[in-house]
């Protein structure tokens, strides 16, 4: 989840849909209409610069419908999928896993990266936004043959993964974007998944720049996020098996490079 600056409808209103399954209407704060850079400006300033211009139609296309989403906010933010992009491409990914589908950005952004005979294993508790939004212009792209979609909790997908021996160290590359509780579940059976050498991106990990601030200056609906992704933060530091890279695009994400 991010705040996305193109939604000029979304601003004030900012919906805790983060995946914990409450929809909660909170009045958004001011620090979300900049992303976490210093000011609004130098947000627009990167977008307009160095990111609009090189988004693929397709995904200008889905941008601006899922705009009219009651739930907007939750897509991965523009910046955030540029260097995401980059990524896949430096790693040469072709199998792909992605937690947290909603309209379908980050899917369509991985679709139109990885190659022809590629694959992005999609995992979404609900289909219905994917299906409704992202899924007719995905078809338009030309790419809905290079994604599975798993309509399920993410967990049980992850280890029926892992249940056949030869998916371990099968997978280039993950991008995770759903329920903030159990990122650290996710990542001990990405790092199983993933091949050494490979990539996992963890999104939201500043949290709207609550981690750095206390727990009584936070939201009490980003309060139970907050705990987790301080906690991911941590683990993530300390974890030896990934170089990581903490990067302050969108709502932050933490890149994680599997080491052995
Ligand atoms: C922040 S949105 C994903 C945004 C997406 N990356 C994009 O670019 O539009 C989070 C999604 O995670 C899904 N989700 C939440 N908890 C989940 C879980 N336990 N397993 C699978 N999906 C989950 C939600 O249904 C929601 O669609």
């Amino acid at each position: 989840m991010a705040w996305v600056f193109l939604c000029p409808n979304s601003l004030t209103r900012y919906l805790s849909a983060c995946g914990c399954g409450k929809k909660t209407v909170v009045t958004m704060s001011k620090e979300f209409c900049k992303g976490l850079l210093q000011s609004e400006e130098l947000y627009k300033y990167i977008l307009e610069t160095s990111v609009y211009p090189r988004q693929p139609e397709a995904l200008k296309e889905l941008r601006k419908i899922t705009c009219n989403h009651p739930e907007a906010v939750m897509a991965t933010a523009p910046d955030a999928g540029q260097l995401m992009g980059m990524l896949l491409n430096l790693v040469n990914a072709k199998k792909t896993i992605e937690v947290g589908v909603f309209t379908g950005y980050s899917l369509l952004l991985t679709a139109l990266t990885i190659p022809e005979d590629g694959k992005v294993i999609a995992i979404d508790v609900d289909r219905g936004s994917y299906e409704e939004v992202g899924l007719p212009i995905i078809n338009k792209a030309g790419v809905e043959h290079k994604i599975d979609f798993r309509e399920s909790e993410a967990l049980p997908v992850l280890d029926e993964l892992l249940s056949h021996k030869a998916n371990e160290g099968g997978f280039d590359f993950a991008f995770v974007d759903a329920d903030k509780e159990n990122y650290w579940n996710y990542h001990e059976r990405l790092m199983r998944l993933i091949k050494v050498g490979g990539i996992v991106v963890y999104d939201n990990t500043l949290w709207g720049g609550t981690v750095a601030k206390p727990e009584t200056s936070t939201s009490e609906w980003r309060r139970g996020g907050r705990k987790a992704i301080l906690e991911l933060n941590q683990k993530l530091s300390a974890d030896q098996r990934v170089q990581i890279s903490h990067a302050v695009l969108g709502d932050g994400i933490t890149i994680c490079r599997r080491l052995y």
